[in-house]
């Protein structure tokens, strides 16, 4: 499975594996036929067992259907990084790279802005804000000026710093002046890889790229969207139906002339009136200087009263709910910084867009040079930087912790999707564990700790508070899914790509000007996108396998209503601010309820009416359901590995030891990250690399010009596809023996039970997985097949029922209403797991064997293996003579069928046991 996560650090653990076999795409016509047209119908389609549960003309709906938006206006989200292109550097020496692949650190280009900054030097002791949310540094000054609050020069540009590239010397002029003394180490996160070519000496790729000066795009942007900003308020073209305050376009952007325009002494006052009383109105007086806006939503000023009270708050507000106003209002009235913790590159950007512009941002993401790093943590200890957005795994790194606990009167930590911290939640991220209390409390200090997200669970927020140290009483919550969002379901029928086509063919669909469709696989979204533009519909893919600039490119297209429909991944989404997306469609079943409503909230950001439609069928849930079981270990593994790491012979305590992590993938079959075979399938450049390197000890050493040339590359094409890769954390170069690196501090003194532990843990982790996908399903089988059809709900219309249940499981965790599809139990299964035990020679696990039968590959029984039996099934075409509707033209359709694996409707955990009777009479012992 395609996990697709652009994500800047560690994978989720539990996650399916990238890169494994797609569902069925659908039959495709060779050609399009461009006759066919979709009428729609007047009255509701009647749902039928062989067709489309969606009618081509859905029931009345009372709101009027949106329009799209003005083409004309300035795009509301802009890409700030442009990767910059090498000056070729014609590859003609001996040039070789040693290239080790692995995929822990992923890539991201540097970005910084520098904004006009609002400075403070109040006496923390005549002020009840400093006193109670400030921390214990009271000395500490932000480029104290005399007087208490100024701003700084409000011509001044916002600076975009070149990006990082591979650390050749692509560092910008003005950061050789603060250049640390010591070059920062790898450490513990794999930064700071540097590409080796040998022979370029000193020699620099230039930035042949141009640098895009953001602050004037900005500019031109303002002065565009601010006509509309006024005509907004003067209720001209304020649609603002939810009165959630909304701006005709959902969204404000701060320009500088509209700084110049306010008073920075109002400013001033404004932040000393809330400094010495946080009341309403003193907020709301900063938040119209600040921001623009005439009021805060739901949600927003209780918790912002609370940050300012220095009481750690957890905050669950919708998607697209203004939850980042309740860090950046305070952090102008904060005297210390603030630092937010954001799990991608692409969300620190945005977020960094998004600051007022009276205060300096930065951010420090994993994958920057060390000069950079340097960079903005020297600005940091000058003072000149008031919000600083880090990765998460940053928090793993002595050094940045060391730096920044000593330079930094540090007010408030934000986390950003806080979710992420609870292993509970449909998004866990390892990086997120160090995130505790005690981490930033203690050791850094910080004053006041904000949570925010807008997808948890009881359980998950009773996690993610546990571990912040966020008091029950502190939880800001409102309801989960933004108004307006009308929900619809329906059971794919003989074709799910033709009812796509339906859908999106018939009202309101087809008089929407923006609209995304979420895919499980990238191959999916290629071929939709392929099939729509067929049918004259405006559309393209964007996925975490596609080069950045052409993702780039997608998502300014999109952004700019100049593209219609973006059929994306998960990877699309996250920090895009786009107000007027009126649909999302799903083709894939989400694999929870909290991606559902996660994807669901881009649209209608706006509080327009917008369109939400779920298509499913048995057998992808079937089939997500078995990729559910690929990334989990099994006890006898986790025992080897743990007696391997802690082995007293060879690896004594207090040294340091590691482990490689390719073959200990393999020999303890738990899955690391995409193999370099996958890679080389997926990708033509890492097949060419594979061909022609030289392997030593798991490093791939080879000749840039041999390889270029072999794959028809020029040394810049090369290269950039190199960062590329880099940056989508499938590869990193220049790793020594890529291996996990650890220190024995004491030996558990049984390693057994600690086994039996660690594999409960993570196997209550893939349940906990498992039952999310369940509920998905058996809240759209409900939907479809039980809902009582009234109150507002009918054959497709869903928004009453769907709303309920989904209410219902973020407060309740009720996540076994509706009785699953899945069997227990098949009358041949023993007997196919005996015949096929008896038709291989190799030792295997429960696990082993259930994967084989569910068509999952693994690190040690991989697909290319069992693929062929006719138990897991193999890819074939499959070539037939189609009749098309209405036209009596026949036409040759070809299908791809994949593999499923013979057993994919019965339970993992069944076909485990089931292999595990087996096993025992097989091999006369417990499943070894
Ligand atoms: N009080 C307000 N009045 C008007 N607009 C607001 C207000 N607060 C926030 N907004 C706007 O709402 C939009 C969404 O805000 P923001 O990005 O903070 O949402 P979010 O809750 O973080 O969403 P997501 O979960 O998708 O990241 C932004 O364009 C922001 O400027």
């Amino acid at each position: 499975m395609d996990s697709d996560s652009d994500s800047d650090g560690s994978h989720i653990s539990a996650t399916p594996p990238r890169n494994l076999t797609p569902s069925p795409p659908q039959i495709l016509p060779k050609k399009p036929i461009s006759n066919v047209k979709q009428k729609p119908s007047k009255t509701p389609h009647k749902p039928s067992s062989n067709s489309s549960k969606f009618p081509q003309k859905p029931p009345q709906i009372q709101h009027s259907v949106r329009q799209s938006s003005d083409s004309t206006l300035v795009p509301s989200f802009s890409l700030p990084i442009k990767k910059p292109t090498f000056n070729n550097p014609e590859i003609s020496g001996p040039n070789s790279i040693r290239a080790g692949f692995c995929s822990f650190s992923k890539s991201n280009s540097f970005t910084k802005y520098q904004k006009n900054s609002l400075n403070f030097d109040d006496s923390s002791e005549k002020d009840p804000i400093l006193r109670s949310g400030a921390g214990s540094k009271p000395d500490y000054e932000v480029n104290c000026e005399n007087e208490g609050v100024c701003l700084g020069s409000l011509k001044k540009r916002v600076v975009r710093k070149p990006s990082n590239l591979i650390g050749c010397g692509s560092r910008s002029e003005s950061s050789s002046s603060i250049l640390p003394a010591k070059k920062p180490k790898s450490g513990g996160e794999g930064n700071f890889v540097r590409l080796n070519i040998n022979g370029y000496g000193n020699r620099k790729f230039k930035f042949k790229g141009k640098i895009r000066n953001f602050s004037s795009s900005r500019r031109s942007n303002y002065y565009k969207r601010s006509k509309r900003g006024i005509r907004a308020k003067n209720g001209v073209e304020n649609n603002d139906e939810e009165g959630l305050g909304l701006e005709s376009n959902g969204k404000q952007v701060k320009g500088e002339s509209e700084v110049s325009s306010i008073d920075a002494e109002l400013i001033k006052k404004a932040v000393l009136d809330v400094r010495s009383e946080a009341t309403d109105e003193n907020l709301v007086s900063l938040l119209k200087l600040t921001h623009g806006y005439d009021s805060f939503r739901d949600g927003q000023l209780e918790a912002i009263k609370m940050v300012l009270s220095g009481q750690s708050t957890m905050l669950v507000l919708p998607t697209g709910a203004g939850k980042s106003l309740c860090y950046q209002l305070p952090e102008i009235v904060f005297p210390g910084i603030t630092l937010v913790i954001s799990p991608l590159v692409a969300l620190m950007i945005d977020q960094l867009r998004q600051l007022p512009n009276v205060v300096n941002g930065a951010f420090l993401s994993s994958s920057q040079s060390w000069e950079e790093a340097s960079e903005t943590l020297n600005l940091l200890k000058e003072g000149s930087i008031k919000v600083l957005f880090v990765s998460p795994e940053r928090f793993l790194n002595e050094e940045f912790m060391s730096i920044i606990s000593s330079c930094s009167l540090i007010s408030l930590i934000v986390i950003d999707e806080a979710h992420c911290v609870s292993e509970w939640s449909h998004n866990f991220r390892p990086s997120y564990m160090r995130l505790r209390a005690s981490v930033l409390r203690d050791q850094l200090k910080a004053g006041c700790i904000l949570a925010m997200t807008a997808t948890a669970t009881k359980k998950t927020l009773a996690a993610v508070m546990h571990a912040l140290d966020i008091s029950s009483s502190k939880l800001v919550k409102t309801h989960q899914l933004r108004k307006k969002l009308q929900l619809s379901v329906s059971l794919c029928g003989n074709s799910k790509i033709k009812d796509l086509i339906a859908i999106i063919k018939s009202l309101p669909y087809s008089e929407l000007k923006s609209i995304i469709i979420y895919c499980k696989f990238q191959s999916e979204t290629d071929m939709i996108s392929k099939y729509l533009s067929d049918y004259n519909i405006r559309a393209m893919s964007y996925h975490s396998g596609m080069l950045a600039k052409d993702r780039s490119r997608v998502q300014a297209l999109f952004c700019s209503n100049k593209l219609r429909v973006v059929v994306a991944t998960v990877a699309f989404g996250m920090g895009l601010d786009k107000s007027d997306v009126g649909a999302v469609i799903h083709y894939s079943l989400p694999e929870s309820l909290e991606e559902y409503v996660q994807e669901i909230g881009r649209a209608g950001r706006d509080g327009r009416l917008s369109y939400c439609h779920l298509l499913f069928d048995d057998s992808s849930y079937f089939r997500l359901r078995s990729l559910m079981y690929s990334d989990g270990v099994d006890e006898y593994a986790v025992n080897k590995l743990l007696c391997e790491i802690f082995n007293h012979d060879t690896r004594p305590n207090g040294k340091i030891h590691s482990l490689v992590k390719e073959s200990a993938s393999r020999r303890f079959d738990i899955k690391e990250d995409t193999p370099p075979m996958e890679l080389a399938a997926k990708y033509p450049l890492i097949g060419g690399i594979l061909n022609k390197s030289d392997t030593k000890h798991g490093l791939h050493v080879f000749d840039i010009p041999t390889v270029a040339n072999a794959i028809g590359h020029t040394g810049v094409e090369f290269l950039n596809q190199l960062q590329n890769l880099k940056s989508m954390g499938e590869i990193t170069y220049e790793l020594k023996d890529p291996g996990y690196c650890y220190v024995i501090m004491h030996v558990p003194e049984d390693l057994c039970s600690l086994a039996t532990q660690m594999t409960k843990w993570l196997s209550e982790i893939e349940c906990c997985k498992v039952r999310k996908l369940d509920v998905v399903f058996n809240a759209a089988t409900f939907a479809v097949n039980s809902c009582e059809r009234a109150h507002g709900c009918d054959v497709v219309q869903h928004t009453t029922c769907l709303q309920r249940m989904i209410s219902e499981y973020f407060t309740e965790e009720n996540l076994s209403v509706y009785p699953t599809k899945i069997k227990q139990n098949s009358p041949f299964l023993r007997a196919d797991i005996k015949v096929f035990l008896q038709g291989s020679g190799t030792k295997f696990t429960p696990r082993a064997v259930a994967r084989i039968m569910h068509g999952i590959a693994s690190p040690a029984y991989p697909s290319s293996n069992w693929s062929k039996t006719h138990f897991c099934g193999g890819a074939k075409n499959v070539i037939a003579w189609v009749q098309l509707p209405l036209s009596g033209i026949m036409v040759l359709l070809e299908k791809i069928c994949y593999s499923k694996g013979r057993y994919t409707n019965v339970d993992f955990n069944a076909v485990m046991e089931a292999a595990k009777l087996e096993l025992i009479n097989f091999v006369g012992k417990d499943g070894t």
